[in-house]
This record gives C-alpha cells, sequence and structure tokens, in this order.
C-alpha cells in the first residue's frame, strides 16, 4: 500500500496556475501529506515537466485540489476532456466523500475568477466529492486586492501575464492546501476504521 497522498491536478501555460499549485502543495506538505502534482498534457501549450495524470492517481488519492486558467470564464477544455475520460470511476463511485478543491488564475479581476472556480466545482460534485472552499476565518480573504475567494484559491495575473502570486494569494493557497489534506486525513482515519 502506498503512502497517502492528495493529488494536485492543473493545467497552465503561462505559468500563473501553475505556481499556485506550488502553494496547494506548500500547504498540503505542511500538513504532513504528500502533494502529488500532475498536469494534463493535450497539447504542446502547457508551460511544465509535471508528469500527465492518470485515472489512477484520482482513483487512489486521498484528496483532490485542481486548478486551470479561466478560458472564457470556465475551465480550459483539456482539463474538462481529461474528466471526461472518468466514467468509469463515477460509476463505481469511487470518487465518493474525497475531499477536494479549486483553484484559478485570470488575467482580469471581474473577468471569470469564481465563474471558472464554480465550473471545476460541478465535474467533483457529480463524483460525489466533499468541495472545500476558504472560510472568512482566513484573515486574507479580507484583505486581499486581487485574487483569493471563498470558492477556492484564485490568482489575477494582469494584461501583463504576472504570474508572481502577491502575499495574499499565496498566503489564501497555502491555507486552502492545508484545509484539505488535513481534511482528507480526517476522511481516510475514517474511511479505514
Ligand atoms: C483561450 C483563453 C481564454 C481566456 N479567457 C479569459 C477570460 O475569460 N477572462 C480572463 O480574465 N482571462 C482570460 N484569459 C487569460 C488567462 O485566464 C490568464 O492569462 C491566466 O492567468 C493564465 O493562466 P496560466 O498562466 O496558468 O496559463 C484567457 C486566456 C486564454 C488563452
Amino acid at each position: 500500500m502506498s503512502q497517502p497522498f492528495v493529488l494536485v491536478l492543473f493545467y497552465s501555460r503561462h505559468g500563473s496556475v501553475l505556481n499556485l499549485a506550488k502553494s496547494i502543495a506548500k500547504g498540503i506538505e505542511q500538513a504532513g501529506v504528500e502533494a502529488r502534482i500532475r498536469t494534463v498534457i493535450d497539447s504542446d501549450d502547457h508551460c511544465s515537466d509535471y508528469p500527465a495524470v492518470d485515472t489512477d492517481d484520482v482513483k487512489n488519492c486521498i484528496g483532490l485540489a485542481m486548478g486551470s486558467p479561466c478560458h472564457f470564464g470556465m475551465m480550459s477544455s483539456s482539463l474538462k476532456k481529461f474528466w471526461e475520460t472518468t466514467s468509469n470511476h463515477w460509476i463505481s463511485g469511487e470518487l465518493i466523500d474525497k475531499p477536494a478543491a479549486v483553484f484559478t488564475s485570470s488575467s482580469s479581476l471581474h473577468g471569470g475568477n469564481e465563474s471558472t472556480l464554480l465550473s471545476m466545482s460541478l465535474p467533483l460534485l457529480h463524483h460525489g466529492m466533499m468541495l472545500l472552499g476558504v472560510p472568512y476565518s482566513e484573515p486574507e480573504l479580507h484583505k486581499t486586492e486581487s485574487g483569493g475567494t471563498p470558492y477556492g484559491a484564485s490568482h489575477v495575473s494582469g494584461l501583463s501575464l504576472s504570474n508572481e502570486l502577491s502575499q495574499s494569494e499565496k498566503r489564501i493557497a497555502v491555507a486552502l492546501g492545508t484545509r484539505l489534506a488535513n481534511t482528507a486525513k480526517l476522511m481516510n482515519t475514517n474511511q479505514a476504521t
């Protein structure tokens, strides 16, 4: 039996979502859980050397964080295409009760940041996953002037495609990763007993 891990599944063209994925992974590891970072490789248009996700990664993880750039107000087609290969996991109910969280990056503040988070939530809810957001007890949620929402972590990259995260965006992403990993540990222990 392999070590329990939380899957951090992302797609990124220019590095912003990748940076959020790294902050989420940091939060997961701060909770003492392995963060397994995987991407979807749908075309030449992706920006990292992380391995491609396998549907077994989704089946075997104890929790999942999923991130996509905002593409016209919703998740990228590459990530959606991946979810369309998971029908067998849906039929067997393998993802039911696994905790999940979402993250995104958009170029403009009101350009679809929140709708992208909600669009990513839909396949996870269909799979019966337990969606976690960011509670307002997280102080940075009150301070942020760019990304970071109660629906999930986010970044606003601007027209110049700055992929550097603000301090608030980074802290919110780390906090979400920790919350996800702590919940995943609890759920995993309960299922084992
Ligand atoms: C096809 C396409 C559609 C996009 N649609 C939007 C959009 O609706 N709203 C927005 O604010 N940014 C939009 N963007 C910009 C990206 O969301 C933004 O640059 C994001 O930070 C990229 O993340 P990445 O660096 O991880 O690729 C779009 C970019 C592309 C390529």
